[in-house]
């Protein structure tokens, strides 16, 4: 857009100085990561490249340095501490664009990333012909009147819009209206303060992706359906120690050696699990280095790997697990290797296969060194 020579010239406030309380992030929403980069940064780019100039961001007090990392690379951005409410925050924007020679402004809440440039052409060609124009979506649901949790009437919902920002004005016209704004109690968005003051406010046709990040679950989209993880171990092997391979300690005349029990076929499914739901790998969990975990039957690292997909709120879609070794022949337990693993995982059988191979006597499986086990796990979100 910034190559489009038909915009006309405007300058752009992002109001981003909210506690963002109700998203419940760890730091303020609008600095939050959405999407790959910060919510304030999304809008702060579209209006970069709309040519907006200056970009005036409204932030918390003492929030310069979050904010400056949040916004890094961008031309014409000018910070400005924002006020106790929205609208304070945006007088505060409006004065601060005093000093250059604006004539038209844009008004925008950070906590809408989603803002595309035929949003911002829509309400710049609308400035064309009046004070202010808004983007507005239908209502679609049927509305009541609340009386203490009992309907005490209807609306007409042909009558009433869902209001949206940015919110377009001329910039003399929004900052008169501000300075006659006298009442005590705060008004839900610019449009209103320029009715309020007489002024006329178009309404152009607005965009559902510009939808407010206000609570939590607005922060949880694009969560996939299946999720996959990979794993893969080796152990070495050794006289004198058990074979422990999939939740079965197997006759054979050489064990592997490890902390635990060093089944490296439950250790890569462990580490598949995990990796499916980003959970971090099997050293993480259980180190090496803590003797609580000596000995220890990898039968509990599989249940803690299953609980922690429970708890991303997901279940376990299928496993499939290799073991690579010469010896001894996997064949015969395999299908207990199944039951014991369907067990560990809460899971029916058919949702698990064990698969073996060698590797025609090469490498340090084929010289019976070691066994390598390799898995793979998709875990399928909860409804
Ligand atoms: N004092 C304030 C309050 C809000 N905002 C901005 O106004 C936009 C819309 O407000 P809202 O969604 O209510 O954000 P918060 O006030 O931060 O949310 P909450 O009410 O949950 O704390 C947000 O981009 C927010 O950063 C602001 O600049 N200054
Ligand atoms: C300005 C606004 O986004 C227009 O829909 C809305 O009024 C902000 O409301 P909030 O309670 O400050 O989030």
């Amino acid at each position: 857009m910034a190559d489009t020579p038909s915009l006309p010239a405007f300058a752009a406030i992002i109001v981003a100085a909210g506690k963002g309380v109700r998203a419940g992030q760890p730091l303020p929403k609008q600095f939050a990561n959405w999407r790959g980069k910060p919510v304030v940064r999304h809008s702060a780019e579209a209006f970069a490249a709309a040519g907006a100039e200056p970009i005036i961001v409204a932030i918390p007090e003492g929030a310069d340095e979050i904010a400056n990392d949040a916004l890094v690379g961008l031309k014409n951005i000018q910070l400005v501490t924002g006020g106790a409410t929205r609208q304070k925050s945006v007088r505060l924007a409006l004065e601060a664009l005093d000093a250059v020679n604006t004539k038209q402004v844009l008004i925008h809440d950070a906590a809408r990333p989603a803002l595309s440039d035929p949003v911002i052409a829509r309400l710049l060609a609308a400035l064309g012909s009046h004070q202010g124009a808004v983007p507005v979506l239908p209502v679609v649901d049927s509305l009541a009147v609340d009386a203490a949790g009992i309907m005490a009437g209807s609306a007409d919902r042909e009558t009433l819009r869902r209001v949206q920002t940015p919110q377009a004005f001329h910039y003399e016209a929004i900052i008169g209206a501000h300075n006659e704004w006298h009442s005590e109690a705060n008004a839900g968005d610019d449009a209103q303060i320029l009715l309020a003051a007489g002024g006329k406010v178009a309404h152009v046709h607005g965009d559902e992706a510009l939808k407010k990040l206000t609570f939590a679950e607005d922060f949880m989209t694009d969560i996939p359906p299946v999720r996959t993880g990979m794993g893969y171990d080796v152990h070495r092997l050794v006289a004198g120690e058990e074979l422990w391979l999939a939740g079965l300690k197997i006759e054979h005349d050489k064990g592997l050696s490890g902390h635990s029990d060093a089944d490296v076929a439950l250790h890569a499914l462990v580490d598949a699990l995990l990796g499916a739901v980003g959970a971090g790998d099997i050293g993480d969990h259980f180190p090496p280095s803590d003797a609580q975990w000596k000995g220890v039957s990898s039968g509990k690292f599989v249940e803690h790997a299953a609980n922690l997909v429970t708890d991303a709120g997901y279940r376990v879609g299928n496993v499939d697990l290799t073991i690579i070794c010469e010896a001894p022949k996997i064949g015969p337990h395999r299908n207990t290797m199944r039951q014991m693993i369907a067990t560990l995982l809460g899971v029916d059988t058919w949702q698990v296969s064990v698969k073996a191979t060698t590797t025609e006597r090469l490498g340090f499986t084929g010289r019976g060194e070691g066994i390598a086990a390799q898995a793979i796990a998709t875990v399928l979100k909860d409804a």
